[in-house]
């Protein structure tokens, strides 16, 4: 891999195509992952674990690692002059043509240390933009990679650009690089208003859809990369969703009908999974992707039990949340993979900081029970119990009620068709429109408008709301 290759080609402004990206990518190289440690910071486990965990999901081929503890990062080169020796000393040894580096380095200590070792350095951001420009699938996660990685090469151009032009000013005429510096900027300043247009584009579509399904709850899976969202997605709607044991194996939002005994049913989507640190501007491009999650009538927040990092993992996401504007107060948390959870100890430990966490396996299926009681628990106040008069052609509305509630009995009549049903409030709009007659058998002091009638009745005429 070549060392400082222009990020962007000359030429006209480009259209939104998708299938080039602006950061190199880093797949089969030799990588060798470095570290730096400050005092306050606290580390359990494997230092590097995580990293290399992303290391391996992007493709490279970990041959190395090394950790120093410094009080602060070199201003130059980030580690420290004897680190840096050692650095180049495993490279060497290693045969690796990559250093990944799990703290953020600013663009000039990226140029200084690949220069004193002559090997390419990337740090944790440009890792993971790495790993979201090779696994967004859908237009609109791959507009928003495009975005975050455009956003995140722009100072490392500008500042490129200035230590240009501050040499060729002495010779008093703009030099070559200056002049391919300024139009590549100016085409990347062109590019991320273009996709920040389409991505608002995108994202007025979605809400337009989002309205559309406004008679359905909706609940959000999120959690920690890899903390077993998609896999629980499938297993409790029977949906196929990639599920996989690396780092961001989902980039998209899926959504599935999920059908909750005794409640009905809900959307469940599965979202984007988050880290710690997530690149900011990667943060607001997934906006756009998570704008169900902040729409959501509830948020499930999955978290890997079995994982020694679990209430860092927690904290991490309930942070990126509030960074989003997203309220956690409808968040339940699910402590997920108790099936591999190594010592009972550590379990109680988590359970502890959270009572009210609901233990599952996506695995075995344990805990099913209590994640959709709890469930239909948070979103208990919005069902209603009803009897539903409907004409017996209205298939229309027939099929309304199986989808969006629990049918539990139909009673068939020549002129109507009685049906028994739970079902969301928020689902009544077709019910009103079209049934012929509809009472309320759940809650007999409150009627659909929530006026509190004096008697309450279960009689034809005195909860009719159509
Ligand atoms: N033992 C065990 N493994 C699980 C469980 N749930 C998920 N896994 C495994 O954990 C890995 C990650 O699962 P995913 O469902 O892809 O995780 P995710 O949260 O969707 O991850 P991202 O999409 O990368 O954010 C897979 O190898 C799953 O098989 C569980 O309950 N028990
Ligand atoms: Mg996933």
């Amino acid at each position: 891999m070549k060392v400082n290759q222009p990020i962007f080609s000359c030429g006209g402004p480009r259209p939104i195509v998708l299938d080039e990206t602006s950061l190199t990518r880093v797949e089969n190289e030799r990588s060798i992952l470095a570290r730096l440690i400050q005092p306050e910071q606290t580390v359990d486990g494997d230092p590097l674990g995580e990293l290399e965990g992303l290391a391996t999901t992007a493709g490279t081929d970990v041959v190395g690692q090394i950790i120093q503890r410094r009080t602060r990062p070199d201003q130059k080169t980030f580690f420290g002059k004897g680190k840096v020796e050692e650095l180049l000393d495993l490279v060497k040894q290693r045969d690796a043509d990559l250093v990944i580096v799990d703290n953020d380095l600013s663009p000039a200590q990226v140029r200084n240390l690949e220069k004193a070792i002559d090997t390419k350095v990337i740090d944790r951001t440009e890792l993971i933009l790495d790993i979201f420009a090779a696994g967004a699938r859908t237009y609109e996660a791959r507009l928003a990679v495009e975005l975050a990685q455009l956003e995140y090469s722009l100072p490392r151009l500008k500042r490129m650009w200035t230590h240009l032009s501050r040499q060729s000013m002495g010779v008093g005429m703009r030099g070559p690089g200056e002049k391919q510096l300024e139009v590549d900027r100016r085409l990347a300043l062109k590019r991320i208003h273009d996709l920040k247009t389409e991505l608002k584009k995108v994202e007025r579509r979605r809400e337009r859809q989002v309205a559309a399904r406004q008679d359905t709850a909706t609940v959000s899976l999120v959690g920690y990369t890899n903390a077993g969202k998609s896999t629980l997605m499938n297993a409790l709607t029977d949906a196929e969703v990639l599920a996989a044991d690396k780092l961001f194996a989902t980039l998209d939002t899926r959504t599935r009908r999920w059908h909750i005994n005794h409640w009905g049913s809900v959307l469940l989507s599965d979202t984007v999974g988050f880290i710690r640190d997530l690149p900011h501007g990667l943060v607001a491009s997934f906006k756009a992707t998570l704008e169900e999650t902040s729409q959501a009538d509830l948020l499930l927040h999955v978290a890997d039990a079995s994982n020694p990092q679990v209430l860092e993992q927690i904290t991490a996401v309930y942070k990126v949340l509030e960074e989003l504007g997203i309220e956690q107060k409808d968040a339940l948390l699910v402590l997920n993979k108790v099936d591999q959870v190594d010592s009972p100890e550590s379990l109680q430990r988590v359970q502890e900081r959270y009572p009210n966490a609901i233990v599952v396996s996506a695995k075995t299926g344990k805990g099913f029970a209590d994640l959709r009681e709890a469930v239909g628990h948070a979103l208990g106040s919005e069902f209603l119990d009803l009897e539903v008069e409907v004409d017996p052609s209205n298939g229309k509305l027939l099929a309304h009620l199986a989808a969006h509630g629990e049918v539990l009995s139909r009673v068939i009549e020549d002129d109507r068709i009685t049906v028994h049903v739970r079902m969301p409030a928020r689902s009544m709009g077709e019910v009103k429109r079209s049934a012929l007659n509809i009472r309320d058998v759940s809650t007999p002091t409150i009627d659909l408008e929530g006026n509190t009638p004096a008697t309450p009745s279960r009689d034809a005429d005195s909860s009719d709301v159509a």
